[in-house]
């Protein structure tokens, strides 16, 4: 039997998670346990997409990193349906050490972006880097994450998947966190001939995505709103365009802020301890977080 044959296909929500960080800015892994089950019973999340931009990926250490993949991957087992791990660094070494390090934990997938300091001059550097980090972990999907306004590696996500099955047979698909809706469609294209998954990265506009025929969207927003986009992709897949486009209103008037702002309304909404976020980014006022919960829980109420 081929990998190929036994890969489960990525779909639906996936939580971009938060990285639980003590007061003192020490990474929380006793959280995980409990974040976990708060997924998958208060929001219906199923799967996971973690050391991501919303897990703050880049400002860990890859000790940490690998902490934290192992005790998602040892907390999640048997409950959730897919642990994808995040691996982009700016050192290929690094990537490769937390690819290994991935696959030997049992997790279900990796993910890299572009490394952004010195950034590859064309899609092929870019298609060569992603083979490099997938050879340390053959077996494993591997997912390509555009999102080119934090790493300014703005090729279209279509060429660098042109091809790229010749070169990288594990992989598996995209992680879209970008706005040109031709070029999405591109890569939804593409991946239908090779069963791919398009997860789509942007959440306030997760709607047009569906119509253009992404299998998944993986972002921050469904850690505390997954819920009511749950509801919506359920009305959307019954062709019912006004609830799908009535709870997608409702929905963004919540959502569009930054990782610090998410992290506290997600402490907010969960009653989970999250804890501050790295430096350099601040902490977001825990007014301006509450003032988001409550209208958050307000709706979730009426739904
Ligand atoms: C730049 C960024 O962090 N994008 C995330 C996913 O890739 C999204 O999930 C956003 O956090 C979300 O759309 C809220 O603006
Ligand atoms: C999707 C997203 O927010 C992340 O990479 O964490």
């Amino acid at each position: 039997i081929t990998p190929a044959a036994i890969i489960k296909k990525l779909t639906g929500l996936v939580a971009a998670t938060f990285t639980p960080l003590t007061a003192e800015g020490e990474i929380n892994l006793s959280v995980i346990g409990p974040y976990i089950d708060y997924l998958i019973e208060k929001q219906n999340v199923k799967s996971v997409f973690i050391n991501g931009t919303t897990g703050e990926g880049c400002s860990l250490t890859v000790d940490e990193r690998k902490q934290l993949a192992a005790a998602w991957c040892q907390h999640g087992k048997d409950k959730l349906e897919q642990v994808i791990v995040h691996v982009g660094c700016m050192s290929i070494k690094d990537s490769q050490e937390l690819a290994q390090h991935a696959a030997s934990i049992g997790a279900d997938g990796i993910a890299v972006i572009s490394p952004s300091y010195f950034k590859p001059v064309n899609a092929d550097a870019l298609r060569l880097f992603i083979k490099e980090v997938s050879t340390f972990a053959p077996d494993l999907p591997m997912y390509y994450y555009h999102i080119p306004s934090m790493t300014g590696v703005a090729f279209d996500a279509a060429d660098v998947l042109n091809g790229i099955e010749q070169v990288i047979p594990s992989f598996q698909g995209v992680k879209y966190t970008g706005t040109d809706l031709r070029d999405l469609g591109q890569c939804v294209c593409y991946s239908q001939s090779h069963n791919w998954s398009v997860l789509f990265g942007v959440d306030e506009q997760l709607l047009g995505a569906l119509v253009l025929g992404v299998h998944g969207a993986v972002g921050s927003t469904y850690n505390y709103l997954g819920c009511i986009v749950n509801k919506m992709l359920v009305a959307f897949d019954n062709g019912n365009h006004m609830q799908t486009r009535a709870l997608f209103h409702h929905y963004l008037c919540s959502a569009g802020f930054d990782v610090s702002v998410n992290k506290q309304v997600m402490s907010e909404v969960s009653g989970l301890a999250m804890g501050p976020p790295r430096l350099p980014l601040l902490p977001c006022p825990v007014s301006k977080a509450q003032a988001i919960a409550l209208k958050i829980k307000d709706f979730s109420q009426g739904h």
